[in-house]
């Protein structure tokens, strides 16, 4: 799953692993290369230097490169884990965290061949790629801010509070808070940026590497018509299995709020009125 921050993958990743037979689809290999970390907040905003915009986020912590060795390792694990008795696995992958991870493999392998192959030979089997995107590049962005700020980035429903996945994820870094976070438009529009950037490099690269993905999901149609989304896209991956009964009933629940509905509004109408 080829995808940027926010974009609804969760949402389809999770109906996707209800289904029992579409893989396992997490995000194992979502570090980069200089921390071994996730993208902690200041990531995303390399090259800002609005002091204001960066009080509001902590200090990078500087974690430990990432080695051969933990890339292997991670890779076993994701391949072990991520796989479904039907033999099909999944996994996702976002544009920022993407060379990270091809570095990663080929330290491993050694192998200096394009990003296609490089990511053929990690996962040993034919890909399938599906890419998911988000039209409101504002609401996007806006629910990026506020998930970079509260470190909420999944809502589970009243069975679990709104946080992040949970102990078994080896790659969770950072604990949500319940710190209020705050508006502020030129994190919104490098964000906004940031993302359509993302989208549009993946959509590049499906191009330069002569990859049709098997569909594209938007997320404003995902999210009205998220079983039979999922039930056509599984028939196009070639997935004929029988899914889990009731398997397509959102297990996430939307986090955006009057806020963010609030903060898009304004943002739109400072930059009507020129930022
Ligand atoms: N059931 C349902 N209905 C509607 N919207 C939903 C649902 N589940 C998740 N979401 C929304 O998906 C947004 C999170 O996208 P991602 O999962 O790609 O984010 S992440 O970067 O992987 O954390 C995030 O968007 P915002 O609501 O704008 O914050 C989630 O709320
Ligand atoms: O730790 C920061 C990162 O967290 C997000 O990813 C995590 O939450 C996602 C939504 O629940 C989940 O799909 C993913 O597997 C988790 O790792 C976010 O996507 C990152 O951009 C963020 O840096």
């Amino acid at each position: 799953m080829a995808a940027t921050p926010r974009s609804g993958s969760t949402l389809l990743c999770e109906t996707l692993r209800a289904s029992g037979v579409a893989g396992r689809p997490e995000e194992p290999f979502q570090r980069l290369r200089d921390s071994g970390l996730s993208h902690q907040p200041r990531d995303y905003f390399r090259g800002v230097d609005d002091p204001e915009l960066l009080a509001l986020l902590p200090e990078r912590r500087p974690g430990a490169p990432i080695d051969a060795d933990d890339a292997r390792e991670r890779l076993t694990r994701a391949l072990a884990e991520d796989t479904t008795a039907n033999g099909v696995f999944a996994t996702k992958l976002m544009w920022g965290y993407l060379p990270d991870f091809l570095a990663g493999i080929r330290a491993i392998t050694g192998d200096d061949g394009d990003d296609l192959a490089t990511l053929r030979s990690a996962f040993g089997r034919d890909l399938r790629f599906v890419q998911v995107r988000r039209r409101d590049k504002v609401a996007q962005a806006v629910s990026l801010w506020r998930a970079i700020q509260t470190q909420q980035w999944r809502d589970e429903g009243s069975t679990r509070p709104a946080r992040v996945p949970g102990p078994d994820s080896a790659f969770r870094d950072a604990a949500p808070t319940e710190a209020e976070p705050v508006y502020h438009h030129g994190a919104i529009a490098h964000l906004r940026d940031l993302l359509a950037a993302g989208e549009a490099a993946w959509t590049a690269w499906f191009a330069d590497h002569g990859i049709a993905p098997v569909r594209v999901v938007v997320y404003e149609q995902l999210v009205p018509a998220l079983g039979p989304t999922v039930r056509e896209l599984l028939g196009e991956l070639g997935i004929d299995d029988p899914p889990a009964e009731g398997f397509d009933r959102p297990r996430m629940q939307r986090q955006s709020n009057g806020t963010s509905a609030a903060w898009r509004e304004r943002f739109l109408a400072e930059e009507a009125a020129g930022g």
